[in-house]
């Protein structure tokens, strides 16, 4: 489960001595359990790229605390952060963010690598989360020889490989044209029912959205559910 209790934080921006602080998250709790597929939607600028860099501990809030996987993360060093995520945390990414120099599968296995896992392991694993996401046919391509759509799920598929309960995913089909956005939506929801894999999207689309369990709105740093009216 994440736990998220009383989260505020304010930028501060401009020249020293002048500071102003723009306040970007605004006493924001909620729980997102095992197992979910959580969506957050809002307008550009309205805080949910700092309310996923906080959950990634890549940001540390001002106020507030919060708690992954039973364990209160809000304190952690980058260290205890750096080393929390390798086992708990896989990223999606609009723009891919893979490793131009490398092919797909090697993008996949580099995790497994940074985590000192042998290499006869690597590679059967590498092997399984290749058939899992349908790259057999495009594993030695580098990425700027696959799709869109092939590249995200490389993506998907180097977040999956170190086997994370928790995928953050910022904007995860940005990037790609709609036929190709239901299909990576179509993955998610997959890996999310066989694997039993939380999710959390930040998204602008509304329809990304909707494969979601529950949606929150962010608006002005402030986040709301969103009530679903059973039909
Ligand atoms: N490091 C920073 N320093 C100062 N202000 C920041 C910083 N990062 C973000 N902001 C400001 O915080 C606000 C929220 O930004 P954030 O990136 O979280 O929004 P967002 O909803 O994810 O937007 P988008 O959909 O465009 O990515 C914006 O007004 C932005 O300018």
């Amino acid at each position: 489960m994440i736990q998220l209790q009383h989260i505020s934080h304010t930028f501060k921006i401009g020249k020293k001595g002048n500071e102003k602080g723009v306040p970007v998250l605004k006493d924001i709790s909620f729980n997102i359990n095992d197992g979910e597929i959580i969506s957050i939607v809002g307008k550009s600028g309205s805080g949910k790229s700092t309310l996923l860099n906080v959950i990634a501990g890549f940001l540390k809030p001002e106020t507030g605390s919060i708690h992954m996987n039973g364990k209160e993360t809000t304190n952690f060093t980058e260290a205890e952060h750096a080393k929390f995520r390798m086992v708990n945390t896989g990223f999606i990414f609009q723009n891919f963010q893979l490793m131009p120099g490398l092919t797909a599968k090697e993008n996949i296995e580099l995790p497994l690598k940074i985590k000192g896992v042998p290499k006869q392991s690597r590679k059967q694993h590498v092997q399984e989360i290749l058939q899992k996401v349908e790259l057999e046919k495009v594993a030695d391509h580098y990425p700027n020889e696959l799709s869109g759509g092939q590249q995200q799920r490389v993506c998907i598929a180097r977040a999956l490989v170190t086997n994370p309960p928790i995928i953050l995913a910022d904007e995860p089909t940005g990037s790609l044209d709609s036929e190709t956005e239901q299909e990576i939506l179509q993955l998610i929801k997959q890996l999310n029912v066989q694997m039993g894999i939380t999710f959390v999207i930040i998204t602008h689309d509304e329809e990304v959205a909707t494969i979601a369990n529950r949606t929150f709105r962010m608006h002005d740093g402030v986040l709301k559910e969103v009530e679903t009216v059973a039909i």
